[in-house]
């Protein structure tokens, strides 16, 4: 049970079969990541090679220390030698001005390729999902979507813009740093890194830790985008209010909040010892270093040899050291980072790895424009079951069959639930049959071009859906280069023309979240006048009039009745008014086809139809 009661959607959440919301494990992840900058071959090699360059620069100054303080200021003689510690300190000035000027331009490539990385994932996700079935929509919460391509994918931008050049530059200064430190004393470089495979080991520990937590993280925020936009849309608002449950909807959010926030924290905190040791460490070397010169300088001496370390050694050697310490630590933050973003991938991945259910066939076919075929709608023994439905449940298609020829005007009527909706969804193969076939001028439409097919058919939904926008701009879905001319005709034919013209601003009045500034008829109409302008062959109309008075109604009808010229129209009605006129009536029941005629044949019949028909009347 979700925090706060049963939410605005529902709440049905259990029953939901969302995907995995922890990290899924996705085979390949490191190659489908380095993919993605397969198209960035060129900009990377001169990032890498600006890289390289930049970092080489930077072991400069420390060996330049050396020799300053051995040769410039304080040479065997006693005398410093101020030409030589001119030239050493320009030498050093050169060094920093131009690994500056070369870690702006680097930054300019890297965040042009990062940024460009993540916007291609960020349209290939959104272009995937588009082509997505509807079915995965209806089981997956909009939210839980939205989260998947905002959140995860803004999540790893951090590592697609800075991972590949920091990676890079560090392991370049860091063995740079190495290289440096073995060439001024091998004795104290064993000092410097003898506590190395215990901090490499610590930080897998802690990247495991932060890689789970993230993976929570990311499912928190998903399911507080979920609730954000259930319970903030019109309708959810709506339903708050009449139900009086603002405060239990604020009550559900604050609750997923506070344990984003513990997560965060718990985020934030994981690795903070880890990284606190591991400075103590790097700040304590020089200390160390100190005390082990001397003994070893004491040693030496005593001895009687040269143990190789001057106070130039010991200055330089201790200034490397500090230098190694940022690129240590930001080696071991971008590891982190990897192993968390990890995470955030296999969710992004888990999506682009999903297959559409339905696609076209590679050898799919163009619809046929043949005259006495174009249009025509074949159900053969269809039998339908929603893919989340068990096997035992009982069909929502059983054994359906029928035939629409070219230009008919068949309706199909029936108790709610008994399965009028699904098939109209089958018919621009929105689902596809379990069994049997849907046809489409005689051609099962799986064997047909997917975006070829929808073009042919208008369906008018029962609850039609308009974007925030203005409604010329809602209009022209239809028919995107449609004239204002068009534009009218289409919204006179729907009978919707002289109501816009009373809006103070007429074809472009903005029609709110789905149409809300409109009311349920209107919505209706423009829907129609929508569907008008896209002028398919097969129309669909689900319950187009429902929300239409009776004078409203007739005017629609006359207009549909226009529309249809030539035109299969398929209409799902409960109020039977509105398809006496049709050619043939289907009477649907429990899945079947219970009886099939027209008005008059089915009222002598005396069966189904006769008697809703009386209880209409
Ligand atoms: N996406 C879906 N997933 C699972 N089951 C569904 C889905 N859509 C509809 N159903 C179920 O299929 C059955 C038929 O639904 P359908 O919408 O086709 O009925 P209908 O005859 O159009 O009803 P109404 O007249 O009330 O609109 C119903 O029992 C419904 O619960």
């Amino acid at each position: 049970m979700r925090p706060g009661g049963r939410g605005v959607a529902g709440g049905d959440a259990a029953k939901q079969k969302e995907l995995n919301a922890e990290a899924p494990e996705i085979p390949n992840l490191g190659k489908h990541i380095t993919d993605l900058f397969r198209p960035y071959k060129t900009q990377l090699t001169v990032i890498i090679g600006l890289v390289i360059v930049s970092a080489a620069l930077g072991i400069a100054p420390p060996l330049l220390t050396q020799r300053v303080f051995d040769d410039g200021l304080f040479p065997p003689d006693g005398i410093p030698n101020l030409p030589l510690l001119a030239w050493l300190v320009g030498a050093m000035i050169a060094a920093f001005v131009l690994s500056s000027a070369i870690s702006v331009v680097q930054t300019h490539f890297t965040a042009r390729v990062g940024n460009r990385v993540m916007g291609d994932l960020r349209v290939r996700l959104f272009g995937h999902l588009q082509a997505m079935e509807l079915g995965f929509f209806t089981r997956t919460k909009t939210g839980v979507i939205q989260s998947r391509l905002q959140n995860d994918v803004g999540g790893v931008a951090n590592v697609l813009t800075n991972t590949v050049s920091s990676i890079i530059g560090n392991i370049v200064t860091v063995i740079a740093a190495a290289v440096a430190m073995l060439l001024l004393s091998w004795q104290l470089t064993l000092i410097a890194l003898v506590l190395m495979p215990i901090i490499v080991f610590a930080q897998r520990r802690v990247g495991q830790v932060r890689a789970r937590i993230a993976g929570k993280t990311q499912e928190s925020l998903s399911e507080m985008t979920a609730i954000t936009q259930e319970a903030l849309s019109v309708s959810g608002v709506l339903l708050a209010k009449t139900y009086s449950r603002q405060g239990a909807e604020t009550g559900r959010y604050a609750a997923e909040n506070a344990r984003q926030i513990d997560l965060q924290v718990r985020q934030t905190m994981s690795g903070q010892y880890f990284f606190a040791m591991v400075q103590v460490f790097m700040s304590a070397v020089p200390a160390i270093v100190y005390l082990v010169s001397g003994w070893i300088i004491a040693n030496a001496q005593g001895e009687g040899f040269d143990p190789g370390i001057t106070s130039g050694t010991i200055v330089a050697f201790t200034t490397v050291q500090s230098r190694l310490l940022f690129p240590l630590m930001a080696l071991m933050r971008i590891a982190l980072d990897l192993q968390t973003s990890r995470a955030l991938f296999a969710r992004i991945f888990e999506y682009l790895n999903l297959n559409p259910a339905i696609t076209d066939r590679p050898d799919a076919l163009e619809p046929s424009e043949r005259p006495g075929e174009a249009g025509r709608i074949t159900f053969d023994d269809v039998t339908f079951r929603y893919s989340d439905a068990e096997a035992s449940e009982r069909a929502t298609l059983d054994h359906v069959s029928f035939e629409v020829a070219p230009g008919e005007f068949v309706a199909f009527v029936g108790a709610s639930g008994s399965g009028k909706t699904t098939i109209g969804s089958l018919i621009p193969r929105l689902y596809e049959a379990s069994e049997g076939s849907v046809r489409y001028g005689g051609v099962d439409v799986r064997d047909l071009q997917q975006e070829a097919l929808m073009d042919r058919i208008g369906v008018v939904t029962q609850d039609p859906y308009l974007f925030h926008a203005t409604i010329a701009e809602n209009l022209r879905y239809g028919k995107p280069d449609a004239t204002q001319a068009e534009l009218e005709a289409a919204a006179k034919l729907a009978n919707i023309h002289d109501a816009i013209s009373t809006f103070a601003n007429g074809y472009d009045t903005v029609v709110g979240e789905r149409g809300y500034r409109l009311s349920g008829g209107e919505k209706q109409r423009i829907a129609i006048a929508r569907v008008l302008l896209k002028n398919p062959r097969v129309l669909v109309l689900d319950e187009a009039t429902s929300a239409l008075d009776t004078v409203n109604e007739r005017a629609v009808q006359r207009a549909l009745d226009g529309a249809r010229g030539g035109r299969t129209t398929i209409a799902i009605a409960h109020r039977l008014s509105t398809i006496e006129g049709a050619d043939r009536i289907y009477v649907v029941g429990s899945g079947h086809i219970l009886e099939s005629g027209t008005h008059t044949e089915l009222i002598t019949q005396g069966g189904a139809y006769a008697e809703l028909y009386a209880q209409q009347q």
